[in-house]
């Protein structure tokens, strides 16, 4: 006995052998009959409450950290989620707030920052980046230029090559641009200038890859340039730790940490936060273009 119901399509002698994907409810013969009743179909289609369903919406939502949770909780592997997952993380321009646990905010004398918007308990994820550039240090190239010359690339161009291309440029003029540089006269003096624009944009976009690149937990030998993750402020004494690829970056509590408190990060290497104060300055100063006001410094230099 054939177990399958008859094609929903009427006058069809097919069997029902393929739901709808969407409400899991309708049976179709093949992809032709699907197709044919959809304009009818779709009025009264209700989304069922899948896991992949759900997944698909956190991919549209681009909250790629939750979806790759979802994934793998999944208990048959999905390629075609999968897939697209691994596509939208090769993106360079998505990133996720977990559960909305951080607010962006001025914080006093530090241009913007993180706060925790809850109580953030150890280990638990902050915030998931996509890189929008990337670049070894070993290259023939200083790196900055490197993934300034990448991020130039991704911002110019003729349009409309691909939706891909033109949301890079949207991020590219709507965030990168944003970012501070490593010495905050650069602006300014650029502004002053009457450069040639090419030139003066390799410069600025130069001077934001170097004051905002943070080096890959995973190959210390990489640096990238994540948009969201960029706005972390640097402590010697960081109550939140990375972990990071050329192309991810995922920021996670190292602590607990209390509601309306400043989460940061250390952009130094572990190594040289167990070195004395004065040579964790000279490499952020030389790095990083600012002198170190965290909290370790600041009483360290009172005693
Ligand atoms: C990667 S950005 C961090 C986000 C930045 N506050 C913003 O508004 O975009 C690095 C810049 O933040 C400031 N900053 C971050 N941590 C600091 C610290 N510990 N001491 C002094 N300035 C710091 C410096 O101006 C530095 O160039």
């Amino acid at each position: 006995m054939d177990a399958d119901p008859p094609c929903a399509v009427g006058g069809c002698t097919g069997h029902g052998t393929k739901l709808c994907s969407r409400c899991g409810q309708k049976a179709y013969c093949s992809p032709e009959c699907q197709r044919k009743d959809w304009k009818v179909h779709k009025l009264t289609c209700k989304k069922a409450e899948t896991p992949e369903n759900r997944i698909g919406d956190l991919l549209r939502q681009g909250r790629l950290f939750s979806a790759q949770c979802e994934l793998e909780q999944l208990q048959k592997p999905n390629p075609r989620l999968a897939a697209e997952l691994e596509e939208k993380m090769k993106f360079g321009t998505l990133s996720e707030v977990v559960d909305d646990v951080l607010q962006l905010q001025p914080i006093e004398g530090f241009g913007l920052g993180y706060v925790a918007a809850k109580e953030l308990l150890p280990g638990q994820p902050l915030l998931f980046d996509t890189a929008f550039s990337s670049a070894p240090m070993d290259g023939d190239k200083e790196f900055y230029c490197t993934i300034a010359e990448k991020a130039i690339r991704k911002g110019h161009g003729d349009r409309r090559v691909s939706a891909r291309a033109d949301a890079q440029a949207d991020f590219y003029y709507d965030s990168i641009l944003k970012l501070g540089t490593k010495d905050s006269h650069d602006r300014a003096t650029l502004e002053e200038t009457d450069m040639d624009p090419e030139m003066r944009e390799q410069i600025l976009v130069c001077s934001i890859a170097e004051a905002n690149s943070m080096y890959c937990t995973e190959d210390p030998s990489l640096l990238a340039l994540f948009a969201a993750g960029a706005r972390f402020n640097h402590s010697c004494a960081p109550n939140a730790t990375l972990e990071s690829s050329k192309s991810t970056l995922l920021v996670r509590a190292g602590c607990a940490i209390p509601m309306g408190s400043e989460v940061t990060i250390s952009y130094l290497p572990h190594q040289l936060l167990l070195e004395a104060g004065a040579k964790r300055r000279e490499r952020l100063l030389n790095g990083r273009g600012f002198h170190c006001r965290c909290q370790r410094c600041e009483s360290e230099q009172d005693q």
